[in-house]
This record gives C-alpha cells, structure tokens and sequence, in this order.
C-alpha cells in the first residue's frame, strides 16, 4: 500500500524467511526460493493469506458491552482471506466476498482519500480508534451507493455491512498509491449465529492491511512474546474499528478473542483488559445453532432500550451477569478444579443456568432457544445458556459427564429432526495467523516443487467448509495438528 510495491515485498521477504521456512537449505527449499526470486523481477506482489477464528462467549454476553467481564474462548471454524495484487496499471481494489454472495470493485483513484488524509482526519496504524468518525462515515456513504441495489432488503444490509467495514478500514489504513488489490475472503463461521463471524472477518482484513504497510513484524518463531503482544493488539485494535462499522456499540471481546486466540477475560475499560486464560479447561460444549439469524446490532439496541426503560433493574442484573463471570474465573482458577470430574462441572453448569436466565431477563432469548433447554433439561443431559448476543443464534450444552451415549444420540436426532444443527467445534484454538507466501504443502508432488501456490481460483473452487479447511486449514496437518507454513504471533506467558 502506502509504502509501495517493492517495499512491501521485500519486508515480507524477510517475514517468510524469520517465520516460515525452518526446513534448513533443502534442495526443494532451494528451488522454490529460486523460483520465488524469479517472481521477484515481477512489480506484482506474492499473495498471501490470513486467518482468524470465531468465538463463543461462555460467559458475560451483553454485560460486556457496559464494561463489565466476559470470558470467551476461540473455536475451530474459521475465517480465511487471501489477498491478491495486481500489475500497476489495474487501479482497482475488489471485495470478492463468495459466502454472502458479494463482490465489489472500486476505482482506487475515485475514493475519498483527501478526507481520510486530512490532517485533522487522518489516522495512524498505531492510534487507538475508539469511535467512528461521522464526517468519514459520511465521505464513505456514496461509495457504498450503488452496491446490490435490487437485493432483498436484509441481504443488502448484510452486504453493505461489510462493504462499509472494508472500505473504512481501507481508507484509514491505505494510501492513494495502494497497489490494485484482490481481497477474497472465505469463512467456515455461520453468519449472524452469535459465533462471531463478523469479529473474525473484522480481524482478517485488520491484519492483512497492517502487514501490506509494513506495520506487523513477525510473525516468527523466536520473537519474544512482549514483541508479539504488541503486533496483536495493533490487529485488535484495528480490527475493533471494522466491527464499530457493522455492529454500531461492539464491546470487543469478539474482534480480541478471535485475534489473541485460546481464551480470554475480557473488560471493556479504558483500554480494555484482556486476560489470557492458557489453562482453559476442555469443556465438553454442544453447541448448536437455533438457525434463526440474528443482528448483533438490534439484539445490543434491544438491551440499550431496556436500560433506558428500567435503568436500576437492568443495572442489578448486569451487575449479577458480573458477578457470574467472575464467579467463573475464580472457579476455573481452583487448584481442585477438574474439567472432567462432576462436581466441578455441576459448579460451571450452575453459573451457566444463572447467566441464561439473567440473559432470559434482558429480552435477548427467543423461543427456538428456549426449546433447546427443553429438550436437554428433558433428558437430563446438561447445563444450557445461549451464546452470543442471543435473538437466535446459538446455544451452548455443557454435557454432564457419564450421560449414556444413547442419551446423546437421542437429543441429537431430535435436534435435527426440529431443523437445528449441531457444530462439531473445539474450542481455545489459534487466534490470527498469516500465510506468507499464499503457498501450503499438501503432502502432494507439488511439494518438491515447494508447495502449491494458493490462487483464487482454487481457493474459489474448495468445495464448501471441508473444502476451504483442506486446501488452507490451519490445521490441515497430519491428525489435525498445524499445517506447516501458517504462523501465529505467540504471547503465551504474558
Ligand atoms: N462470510 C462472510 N463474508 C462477508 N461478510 C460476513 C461474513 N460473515 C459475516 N459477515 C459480516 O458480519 C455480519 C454478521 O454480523 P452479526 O453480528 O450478525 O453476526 P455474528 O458476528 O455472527 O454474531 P456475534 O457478533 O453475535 O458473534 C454480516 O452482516 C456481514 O456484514
Ligand atoms: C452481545 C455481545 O456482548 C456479544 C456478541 O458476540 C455484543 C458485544 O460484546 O459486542
């Protein structure tokens, strides 16, 4: 971007060097470096890729947004972005968003970035935004114009969403002497689930823009972790600014979560504290999808209006979600605390009974909700709240342990046959990652070529989720462990 074509290509040069390559001077290494320095006579760009996960919140939904904590923790499905560039004279910058049905191009020389750049506009990778700008909202507003016009009301929404948080982020970031640009973006993550798609699209594109200005080092296997933090919070910190332009008042945890990965206490203060849990406990979690999509933005508005109705009532009961999130975290914290023993999941299983109901009590359940709690109270099977901002969206079962499988099965169909889907997910995975060159051994005979080159087409043609996740999983490796070549900032012991 601002500081140019070459400039760009050889800081992440040295990227991949530090970060991906630790396979010493193999003859295959060597070539495939010999093929990359042939590209390098090329003005164009390598394309790269970044990543992010989705989220659940386990606890402190919607409180958080009135500063108060939440813990959450990452999940297995994903985002993934590959970024593209174009020879010089292709003025262009496309948003090729498949998965809501979206692709947009805008001339580069045609957007508003004398606003942008203005002195008293004008932005830095390393300030802190906390609010959008209404004069740069506004100068955004005639770009977004003409996109899916004659589109279903809630589909145009959805896309202008995006297009706003891209574009803003763009401009702020960006300069006018950007190179022309492919930005294509697949997710594994269900949109408007309340597992945090947004949040994870948000940290996509914060990090592939920040790495396109130079402003990220690493990542690298011997950074120290202090170093790392620091190239994470500037992600986060952008990437909040995104999830400001799709959700109206987000309070974060979302965009850090997925950004720093595993699991976190988060608070929305001034800044926000965001504490590491690297102990999270395997929880076994059934997390199922009500497939009643849900706005963020109408679900938060909702909660705002009750406040506003009933400000003391309202307050006692965030005060009471508070209260079980940090309940929460001082229990995971016992010494005694053992994620497969049942007295300690009965205790986290009570906590989350408490905050479903507080959360029942702020208007944010819906009955497709409330008939998942029906049928696993029904059969005894767990401790149910909802996840996220609620409306719709997901739930999350903390199974009781020695619950017969039968039982499981039982429930299972059940759910199905009532049209809810169930997630296979893990939780506390990776947060963001980079690819860097867009290039991924599959252990297939291109390997020896150095690997297979991601281009959009491919990544285009992966066939839905399983599709995406075996063509450039992060965690596509032998028994799912990590692919070799994506890397991830490590800020563990901080
Ligand atoms: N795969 C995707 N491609 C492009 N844009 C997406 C994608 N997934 C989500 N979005 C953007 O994120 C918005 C979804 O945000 P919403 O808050 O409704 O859901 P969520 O992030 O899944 O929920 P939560 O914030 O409760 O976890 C969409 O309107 C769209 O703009
Ligand atoms: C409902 C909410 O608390 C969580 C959405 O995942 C909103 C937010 O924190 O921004």
């Amino acid at each position: 971007m601002s500081n140019g074509v070459n400039g760009f290509h050889k800081e992440l040069e040295g990227l991949h060097v530090n970060g991906v390559t630790n396979g010493g001077s193999s003859s295959a290494e060597s070539d495939r470096k010999k093929k990359m320095n042939r590209k390098n006579s090329s003005p164009m760009m390598p394309a790269f890729m970044v990543s992010a996960p989705g989220k659940v919140i386990v606890f402190g939904e919607h409180a958080v947004v009135y500063g108060k904590s939440a813990i959450a923790a990452s999940i297995s499905l994903r985002s993934y972005l590959l970024v593209t560039h174009l020879s010089k004279s292709r003025r262009t910058v496309t948003m090729q968003f498949p998965d809501i049905d979206l692709t947009h191009s805008w001339n580069i020389d045609e957007l508003p970035w004398e606003i942008f750049n203005s002195p008293s506009k004008k932005k830095y990778y390393y300030d802190l935004v906390t609010a959008l700008d209404p004069d740069l909202v506004a100068a955004i507003q005639p770009h977004l114009a003409n996109i899916s016009l004659g589109k279903p009301e809630h589909e145009r929404k959805i896309h202008l969403n995006s297009a706003a948080s891209f574009l803003y982020l763009y401009l702020s970031l960006g300069s006018p002497r950007s190179p022309g640009c492919k930005y294509t973006l697949r997710s594994t993550i269900p949109l408007g689930a309340g597992v945090g798609s947004s949040g994870s699209i948000a940290v996509c594109l914060a990090a592939a823009m920040l790495l396109q200005i130079r402003t990220l080092s690493g990542p690298h296997p011997d950074q120290p972790a202090q170093e790392a933090r620091v190239q994470v919070e500037r992600i986060n910190r952008w990437a909040f600014v995104a999830e400001l332009c799709i959700h109206g008042n987000p309070s974060g945890v979302d965009n850090t979560v997925s950004t720093y990965g595993k699991a976190v206490v988060y608070r929305r203060s001034k800044p926000p504290t965001v504490t590491s849990l690297w102990d999270f406990p395997e929880l076994p979690l059934l997390l199922v999808n009500t497939k009643t999509p849900k706005s963020t933005a109408v679900e938060v508005g909702k909660v705002a209006k009750l406040k506003d109705e009933q400000p003391e009532l309202v307050d006692t009961i965030l005060e009471a979600i508070d209260q079980v999130a940090k309940s929460a975290e001082s229990l995971i914290d016992e010494e005694y605390f053992d994620s497969e023993e049942s007295e300690s999941l009965r205790r986290v299983g009570q906590l989350m009974t408490i905050n479903h109901g507080l959360l029942s009590a702020l208007g944010v359940s819906h009955p497709r909700l409330e008939r998942i709690r029906e049928l696993v109270d029904h059969e005894n099977i767990g401790w149910t709240k909802l996840t996220g901002a609620g409306g719709g969206g997901c739930s999350i079962t903390l199974v009781k342990p020695g619950v017969p499988q039968e039982k499981i099965e039982r429930l299972e169909r059940q759910l199905e046959d009532e049209g809810f889907q169930q997630f296979r997910t893990t939780l506390g995975g990776d947060g963001v990652g980079v690819l860097w060159p867009a290039v991924l051994k599959n252990g297939l005979d291109e390997d020896e070529d150095g690997g297979m080159e991601i281009d959009i087409e491919k990544f285009l043609n992966a066939p839905g989720n399983d599709g995406v996740e075996s063509l450039v999983g992060v965690s596509g490796g032998l028994d799912g462990a990590e692919r070799e070549g994506w890397k991830f900032w490590r800020i563990e012991g901080q």
